[in-house]
């Protein structure tokens, strides 16, 4: 519970310094939940009590204890509901630029896995090679770990990494302000000196200034499951590698194409095309959006999109974007299908949507926010174009609704029969859903 006094400071807000909560759990808690618990090698660090703050540009600090790498990092500030997955939120390239606090107090309880890959070479555990966001923020960080694919600890994880990480902070506080306020922009510092600093000396840097798409997506073309029986252009904005296994674990031969690549020069040789979740402002992305509209018109095959790809791929077709107060970010959003009437439990992480207000000629809503009714996909009438602003691959989060990935190869494989002559008709999306395993 907030105090009185916080909730006033929250209300006018001026430089407001909220000191270190007790850190509950560092001894106590996982002690006794995890009777063969490993003690991680950053329990020195939080025995040391090295101060971290972390400092919001509209004036306030919340004093903790760094249990990461001590490295000042700037970015912004958003938070996200989820209970788990903090390896694969962590490694989300949309995370890229931000600072990540969690609503759920007890974090690092599991530890971190090890980095394996699957056969077709994608992670099996991660999203990406690393870890993405600038810093973390928790309330109690469980220095003990345990969990039977884990490697390392959460701190350890961070400080090899040198992402800094800061426990024994008041998240409800910060969440409070942030959802008042909107995701601010923020800096972590770390250590007696940095942390005593003035916030007038204080740097800010707004990362969304930046073409973030740019810094994560790959550099050339990447190929996966070349024996795979259809080909799918993968446009990588920063694509989480679940996003990829739930591509080819499904049988598809997948080639993950950078950014700016002019995926229409090269068309005859895929049978669809994806584009991908991807951090920052989407109004940076032109040359995809630019890419998409000649798409548009002259790919005649399957197209789908994934949140960062809901938001080019709406912009392609004329729709605008705006930045949302604070997002969306959880794995308990509920969306509803505006064909069916259903509702589903999805994954986000996304702080801009698309403008549905007024729909572009041929295009209609495809999900709607039942919590706020920001749009959460956009569908071609008539054509097999669609988009989604959620993540169906949930990692970690509810399945509801990875049946889309399900719809889209199943449309992709009925097209290319009918190119080929196989079959006269192409059978409609809606409620195919068989998977094949290679
Ligand atoms: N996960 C994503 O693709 C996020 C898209 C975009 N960067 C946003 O924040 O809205």
């Amino acid at each position: 519970m907030l105090s009185r006094k916080a909730l006033l400071q929250i209300v006018r807000p001026g430089n407001t310094v909220f000191r270190p909560i007790a850190v509950r759990g560092l001894a106590t808690v996982t002690d006794n939940i995890y009777a063969n618990a490993k003690p991680s090698n950053a329990q020195y660090n939080v025995a040391k009590r090295i101060p971290a703050a972390l400092k919001l540009k509209t004036g306030q600090v919340f004093n903790g204890i760094s249990f990461g790498a001590q490295t000042p990092v700037s970015g912004e500030a958003v938070f996200t509901t989820s209970l788990v997955g903090y390896p694969e939120s962590m490694t989300d390239p949309s995370y890229r630029g931000q600072i990540l606090v969690f609503t759920q107090p007890l974090i690092g309880n599991y530890g971190v896995p090890a980095h394996k890959k699957d056969r077709f070479g994608l992670l099996s555990s991660f999203e990406s090679d690393g870890i993405q966001c600038e810093a973390i923020v928790v309330n109690d960080y469980a220095t003990q770990y345990s969990h039977w694919t884990a490697v390392e600890s959460l701190g350890e994880w961070c400080t090899r990494s040198n992402i800094p990480a800061i426990s024994g902070v008041d998240t409800r506080a910060i969440v409070h302000l942030l959802r008042n306020q909107g995701s601010t922009l923020a800096r972590v510092d770390v250590g007696d000196d940095a942390v005593s600093m003035s916030l007038d000396k204080a740097e800010f840097v707004d990362p969304n200034t930046r073409n973030l798409v740019a810094e994560v997506s790959t550099k050339e073309p990447v190929s996966y499951n070349p024996y795979g029986d259809i080909n799918i252009a993968v446009v990588d904005c920063g694509v989480k590698h679940n996003i990829l296994r739930s591509l080819t674990s499904r049988g598809a031969a997948i080639t993950v194409l950078p950014w700016d690549f002019d995926f229409n020069s090269i068309a005859h040789r895929f049978d669809g095309l994806f584009i991908s979740n991807g951090p920052g402002n989407p109004t940076t992305v032109s040359t995809t959006v630019q890419n998409l509209r000649t798409a548009l018109t002259t790919f005649d095959k399957p197209i789908f999109g994934i949140c960062m790809g809901n938001l080019l791929l709406g912009m392609a077709a004329g729709l605008g974007v705006r930045k949302l107060r604070f997002g969306n970010r959880g794995h308990n959003v509920p969306a509803v299908d505006q064909t069916t009437g259903s509702c589903v439990i999805t994954s986000q992480n996304h702080g801009y949507a698309l403008m549905d207000d007024a729909m572009p000629k041929g295009w209609v809503k495809y999900f709607v926010n039942a919590n706020d009714g920001t749009n959460e996909g956009i569908r071609h009438a008539s054509l097999p174009i669609k988009s989604v602003q959620f993540h169906p691959e949930a990692k970690g989060g509810p399945q509801d609704t990875e049946y889309l990935f399900d719809d889209f190869v199943a449309e992709i494989r009925a097209h290319k029969l009918k190119r080929e002559g196989l079959i006269d008709g192409v059978s409609k999306s809606v409620g195919i859903s068989q998977s094949t395993q290679l």
